[in-house]
């Protein structure tokens, strides 16, 4: 069966890409483009299934809005995801039993990071939390990035400070007395993330982990937006026969 796909975003770094990718895929086509000040009805009318979705945090709400109301399948690489946003959309998706409506059978897949190195390097970092003591997230961008830290970075965090809680592990101490705002990263669940933003850079991230007489580094760098590619169209393959909220695109593969 041939999917109908529409891309959200379509002029933006990753957006012209994933054009390019969906286009080329064999088992798929492109029916719809949108850009900023494109009509959400033109999705409808063109009957797309899935909706790739990558845009701005600002943007994304209103778009999933529409896709989720109106039948469309979400693949979703957008950032500034948080816990309200998130039971927002989840209670579009199971509408609450109250309304007597059934869920949608919608399917909607956000992923932090499409790219495969860098969805094993969270996995990586995930393993190795609860054996050391210390641990600190850098992750460097391009210098047109919207958000800080990265919603990969960000993911990270978490995955590392829950493996760190089950494991019995207290939150790190810091021992900085003296210092200028910011200059201990941003605190994630009690992880320090630092954001680097820099012309040349695209998308990178590592991990490192630190005990007594000894560090480990866990490095990923998606080098070209092509680094995302395979992991999109592996979630518009997949989102359509998983309804509901698939948070990762881990759950989509065989890790
Ligand atoms: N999950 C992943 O693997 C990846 C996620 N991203 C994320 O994707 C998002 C986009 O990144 P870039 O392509 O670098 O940004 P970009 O700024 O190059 O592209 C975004 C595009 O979306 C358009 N846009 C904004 N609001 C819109 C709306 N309401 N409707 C239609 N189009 C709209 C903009 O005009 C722009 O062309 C960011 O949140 C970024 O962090 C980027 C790369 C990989
Ligand atoms: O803006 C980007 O470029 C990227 N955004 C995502 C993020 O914030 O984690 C994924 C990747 O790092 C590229």
């Amino acid at each position: 069966m041939t999917l109908r796909v529409a891309v959200i975003g379509a002029k933006g770094r990753i957006g012209s890409e994933a054009v390019k990718a969906v286009e080329a895929a064999p088992d798929m086509e492109l029916v719809a483009t949108l850009g900023r000040g494109s009509r959400l009805e033109e999705l409808t009318e063109a009957g797309a299934q899935v909706a790739v979705e990558l845009t701005h945090p600002d943007s994304v709400m209103g778009n999933l809005d529409y896709c989720v109301h109106n039948g469309i399948h979400v693949v979703t690489g957008t950032t500034g995801w948080d816990d309200l946003r998130l039971s927002e959309l989840e209670g579009w998706l199971v509408p609450a039993e109250a309304t007597g409506r059934p869920p949608l059978p919608v399917g909607v897949l956000i992923a932090p990071n499409f790219s495969i190195g860098a969805i094993l390097g969270m996995k990586f970092s995930q393993i190795a939390a609860k054996y050391f003591e210390s641990v600190e997230v850098v992750e460097l961008h391009h210098d047109r990035k919207a958000d800080a830290p990265s919603g990969t970075a960000t993911r990270t965090a978490q995955l590392i400070a829950a493996a760190r809680a089950e494991a019995g592990r207290p939150k790190q101490q810091d021992p900085t007395t003296h210092s200028l705002p910011g200059a201990r990263g941003a605190d994630v669940d009690g992880v320090p993330v630092h954001a680097v933003r820099l012309r040349g850079l695209l998308a990178h991230q590592q991990v490192m982990f630190g005990d007594t007489g000894e560090t480990l580094t866990i490095r990923h760098d998606s080098l070209h937006h092509s680094s995302f590619m395979p992991g999109i169209l592996l979630g518009v393959r997949k989102v359509v026969e998983t309804p509901g909220l698939t948070f990762g695109l881990e759950h989509f593969l065989d890790l």
